[in-house]
């Protein structure tokens, strides 16, 4: 089974996934700062593994603390780790999220509450939230593979929103996971998804482990292969949806969005209630991240452009709603107009968030 992290005695162990598809490395971590740099450089991504990860950097901070201590002795560098964890990547919100809910669980102790008790909690916390992603994301599968109408389809997708991404199975991947299984998937068209290629490297990775036809294509071949009607429907993950409907994922899903758009292909995206930003009305409001230069200027260990090259490197993009025909939830497919969709599904869920 494909996993990004595994929680064991207090120990985080991350997949590091800079290094894959060549080794497969795993990183022991024990405090709350090498997790939050995890984060920073990629060892760790995806907006619902962020969120796990930054969960069990909390449970693991408060380990630290002496049988003796009361949760307000801990409560200052609480704070802190709470801050410290929510600057290291700013658009998926799943992090927010998780975060949240871990100040809330903080709410319910007093000052005098023995820490041990507070572990605990926290510990109990990161597991379930790890538990609940799992479950979510195969709920997500289930819905989305009736996507397939009982015939066996082409799909295309961006990114990496697999096993890797998440707790385990995928959002996008693990409606295409459940679409294979039950016989429906032809091929799979992976963009390798410039410039961290997280399609070549790491959703190409998976497929292969797992025994998916898939073909792999540099982002621009994706248009000419729609103009062959080559392409039956799109899938991708999300970082963070508004209220609305935009939604952000990885560079580059707007223009899949605009190409499938004008050759007729359904687009969907497929992500947990947890990716919806009710605070936001509308994508412009999402905190879109940029990153280093070299990311462009580099493509693994060799330079491809001048080393001062001027780049500009935003690392998401916002796809307005109407180019999308849905979004595959573990509640359910929600089907235009999404406005009205989020809006009826959060008077539902509203009191779960
Ligand atoms: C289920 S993962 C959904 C998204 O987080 C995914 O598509 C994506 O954009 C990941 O970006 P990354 O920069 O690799 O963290």
């Amino acid at each position: 089974m494909i996993a990004a992290m595994r929680y064991e005695n207090h120990v985080l162990h991350l997949l590091d996934q800079r290094q894959l598809p060549v080794v497969e490395t795993w990183l022991a971590l024990n405090n709350l700062e090498s997790i939050a740099q995890a984060i920073e450089t990629m060892v760790v991504r995806g907006a619902p593994a962020i969120g796990c990860a930054a969960a069990f950097a909390l449970a693991i901070d408060v380990q630290g603390f002496a049988d003796a201590d009361s949760f307000g002795g801990y409560l200052p560098q609480f704070h802190r780790s709470i801050q410290r964890l929510g600057q290291t990547r700013p658009t998926a919100v799943n992090l927010r999220y998780a975060l949240a809910a871990f100040e809330d669980l903080a709410k319910t102790f007093e000052s005098k509450t023995p820490i041990k008790e507070v572990r605990l909690a926290m510990e109990d916390l990161a597991n379930s939230l790890f538990a609940d992603d799992l479950a979510t994301c195969h709920a997500i599968g289930r819905h989305g593979a009736a996507l397939a109408l009982g015939q066996r389809i082409s799909v295309i997708t961006h990114c990496n929103a697999g096993a890797l991404a998440t707790a385990g199975y995928g959002t996008a991947l693990g409606v295409i996971r459940a679409m294979h299984a039950a016989g429906h998937i032809s091929v799979v068209y992976v963009d390798e998804t410039r410039p961290y290629l997280q399609g070549a490297r790491l959703t190409a990775y998976e497929l292969e482990k797992e025994g998916i036809p898939y073909q792999l294509i540099t982002d621009s071949t994706a248009a000419y292969l729609m103009q062959q009607n080559r392409v039956d429907l799109a899938i991708v993950g999300a970082d963070r949806i508004a209220r609305n409907g935009d939604t952000a994922n990885k560079i580059g899903t707007y223009g899949l969005a605009i190409q499938c758009h004008y050759h007729g292909v359904p687009m969907f995206v497929a992500a947990p209630w947890s990716t919806f930003d009710l605070d936001l009305e509308h994508g412009t409001q999402i905190p879109i991240e940029e990153r280093h230069p070299d990311e462009v200027r580099w493509i693994g260990k060799e330079r491809v452009a001048p080393a001062s090259a001027p780049v500009y490197n935003p690392s998401f993009d916002v796809t307005p709603a109407p180019f999308l025909s849905g979004f595959v939830t573990e509640h359910g497919v929600l089907r235009p107009p999404l406005k009205a969709a989020i809006a009826t599904m959060s008077n539902g869920k509203g009191a779960e968030r």
